[in-house]
């Protein structure tokens, strides 16, 4: 609750402060999990506060959890993005290479995600075969931008939409997505920005779930 006060969002407030699986966990790769999530030693605490240490690192802290905070360590590398109309924005968007290099990187995931997963149903304009093939070119181009990523690229993402109206319909479509795969976006929305963050409470990271809502998301995001 104190680092909600302190970051000003508000809907931080809704989870539990010591939920164990803290968004900040998560949103960064390259971020320790707190190592005493849970629980921590009250009396320690109140020790502290009395003694006046109760400075930084003390507590868990959740300042991750804010987007602007991911987006202050996005990747300065040059654009390669495709996902756009145009513009700066686009010029460093690499959503949809990440998104799916992620497989065609050989990147392993437990097996057992297989049956936890059911196939999207959006519509697919693309004939691929199967899913890995090459589908990166067989897309049609978003017309959404993605605004920015961190440097993991699947973990995080921004999408920025037209207008509000797009960017409650998009994550209406996610959502409706989402319950059907039991799987669910951390995500925040302003306006017509939707920032994502996937990662599977359960595994502690990315799974093939993560992977899978990802590529229904792009998808989503292409026909906005
Ligand atoms: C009980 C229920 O199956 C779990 O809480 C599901 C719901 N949605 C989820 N969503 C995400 N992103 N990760 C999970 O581990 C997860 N688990």
């Amino acid at each position: 609750l104190e680092v909600a006060e302190e970051n000003g969002h508000s809907w931080s407030e809704e989870q539990p402060a010591r939920h164990p699986l803290q968004v900040g966990a998560v949103y960064l790769s390259e971020e320790e999990p707190p190592s005493n999530p849970v629980g921590q030693d009250r009396a320690a605490e109140e020790a502290d506060a009395v003694l006046g240490l109760d400075g930084p690192g003390g507590h868990v802290v959740m300042l991750s959890v804010i987007p602007g905070e991911a987006e202050n360590k996005l990747s300065p590398e040059p654009s390669t993005g495709t996902c756009g109309a145009g513009g700066e924005e686009d010029s460093r968007c690499h959503l949809r290479e990440s998104l799916f290099s992620l497989d065609s990187a050989g990147t392993s995931f437990p097996d057992k995600e297989e049956e936890y997963y059911t196939e999207p149903e959006v519509a697919e304009t693309d004939p691929a075969p199967t899913e890995d093939s090459n589908s990166t070119e067989s897309l049609k181009s978003p017309k959404v931008s993605c605004e920015e990523r961190n440097v993991t690229g699947l973990e995080n993402f921004t999408l920025k939409i037209l207008n509000m109206s797009q960017a409650f319909g998009f994550m209406t479509r996610v959502a409706l997505q989402a319950e059907k795969m039991n799987h669910h976006p951390e995500w925040f929305n302003v306006y017509n920005k939707v920032q994502v963050t996937l990662t599977s409470h359960d595994r502690g990271g990315l799974t093939k779930r993560d992977v899978k809502l990802a590529k229904f998301i792009e998808k989503a995001a292409a026909s906005m």
